[in-house]
Order: structure tokens, then sequence, then C-alpha cells
């Protein structure tokens, strides 16, 4: 049997601005109120895991145990054809931690590069296409869980494109589209994401 969540507080069990950021507008018509996980200075777990759900499930249970509340963690990564699903789980580790103008940050960039330095090994008619998934884990205090898995399928355009969203949103054009995540306005890409997949799942599921 599904658990519902009840309205009241819920931990953002994700230490990504950009991820945060577009959970708290997916569950805002919900009656739900957000906190982050660094918002509540909890600390970030090692993803020891093999698989997105594994990881998800970690994140989730970590800050629920901590904070006494209901906890939404979101593992998620780029699956690339050619690479044989890589970076998959490992997608936030290709983009080395550095230090911006004084900040923690990863680089996108040389994600991004790393990525495509690998798929133009393999010529000019390398198969472009890609995926990102997303599994949401909700758990709560006492150790009960629900899991939701999403997914897009997309391509994988270079040079990257466009100022908006995170991550490798530059270089990712959705099926159907010729924009890739980052040119496209915040409420499209919820209409279309791996997340707004995962998320509409969670939402049949828990509320
Ligand atoms: O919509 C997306 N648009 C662009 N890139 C994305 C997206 N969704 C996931 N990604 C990439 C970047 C992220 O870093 C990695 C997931 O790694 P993942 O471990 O799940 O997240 P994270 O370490 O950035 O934050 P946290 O674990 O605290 O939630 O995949
Ligand atoms: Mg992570």
């Amino acid at each position: 049997m599904t658990r519902k969540l009840a309205p009241g507080k819920l931990v953002i069990a994700s230490h990504n601005a950009g991820k945060v950021r577009e959970i708290r507008a997916l569950l805002e018509p919900f009656g739900i109120d957000p906190v982050s996980a660094g918002d509540l200075g909890l600390p970030e777990p090692e993803e020891t895991g093999k698989t997105f759900r594994e990881n998800a499930l970690l994140k989730a249970h970590a800050s629920a145990s901590a904070a006494g509340w209901p906890a939404l963690a979101d593992d998620s990564g780029l699956e690339v054809a050619a690479l044989h699903g890589r970076p998959g789980v490992y997608t936030a580790d290709w983009a080395e931690r550095q230090w911006f103008e004084g900040n923690p940050g990863r680089d996108w960039y040389m994600a991004m590069g790393k990525v495509e330095g690998l798929l133009a090994e393999q010529g000019p008619d390398v198969d472009r296409s890609a995926a990102f998934i997303c599994t949401l884990a909700l758990a709560w205090p006492d150790g009960h869980a629900e899991v939701f898995e999403g997914r897009a399928a997309g391509h994988l355009d270079w040079p990257p494109r466009g100022k908006l969203g995170f991550g490798y949103d530059p270089v990712f054009v959705p099926v159907g589209k010729s924009l890739t995540y980052a040119e496209i306005d915040p409420g499209e890409k919820h209409a279309i994401s791996h997340r707004a997949d995962a998320f509409a799942k969670l939402v049949e599921g828990v509320f």
C-alpha cells in the first residue's frame, strides 16, 4: 500500500540549487512547506549506491532521519546511448568540484566536454541520442519510503546553448524540440522533463 503524504513540512534532500528550485516549483500547488537539506545545514551523504534508486533512497533516508520530517530526494543523470549509458549514476562526478569566485561548485562545461569528447572519438556519424533519468525517493522518519522513476529522451548537441536551468541542460535537446533545456523557459521544462515525469508519478501515488 502506498503511503500518502500529509500537508506540512517536507525536506528537499538535495544540495543542488538548480534541482531544489525545480522541485520547489513542482511542489508549489500542493500545500507543502519545503525546506532544503542545505537550509537545515544537513550534511551531504556520500552517494555509494550503484543505481539511481539506491542513491535516491540513501539521500532521502539520511535527511528524513536527521530532520524528523518526510524528505524527498532526487537522484538523476544522463544516459548516453553510444556510451553504453554512461555517465549514468556518475553524472555529477564527471563534473569535478571547483571553486568559482570563492564559491563551491561543479565544472559543468568540463563535464559536457568530456561527454562530447567521447562521442567525437566515435566519428561524425555517432548516435547522439541520450536520456535524462530522474528517480525521486520520498522517505519518512520511521523508515518507510516510496520511489518514482521518470525519464526524458532526446539527443546531445554541441556546442552548449542557453543560460537557463543547470548542469547538462545546455547540451540536451528533448525529443520534438530544437532548443536545449537551457533555452526553453522553466515552465516548459517542467512540462516535459524527466523530473516532471517522476513528479507526476509521485503526485499520483502519494498526494
Ligand atoms: O534537469 C537536469 N538538467 C541538467 N542536468 C541534470 C538535470 N538533472 C540531473 N542533472 C545532472 C546534473 C546533476 O548534478 C546530476 C545528478 O547528480 P545527483 O547526485 O543526482 O545530484 P547532485 O549531486 O547535483 O545534487 P544532490 O545529490 O544533492 O541532489 O545529473
Ligand atoms: Mg549528488
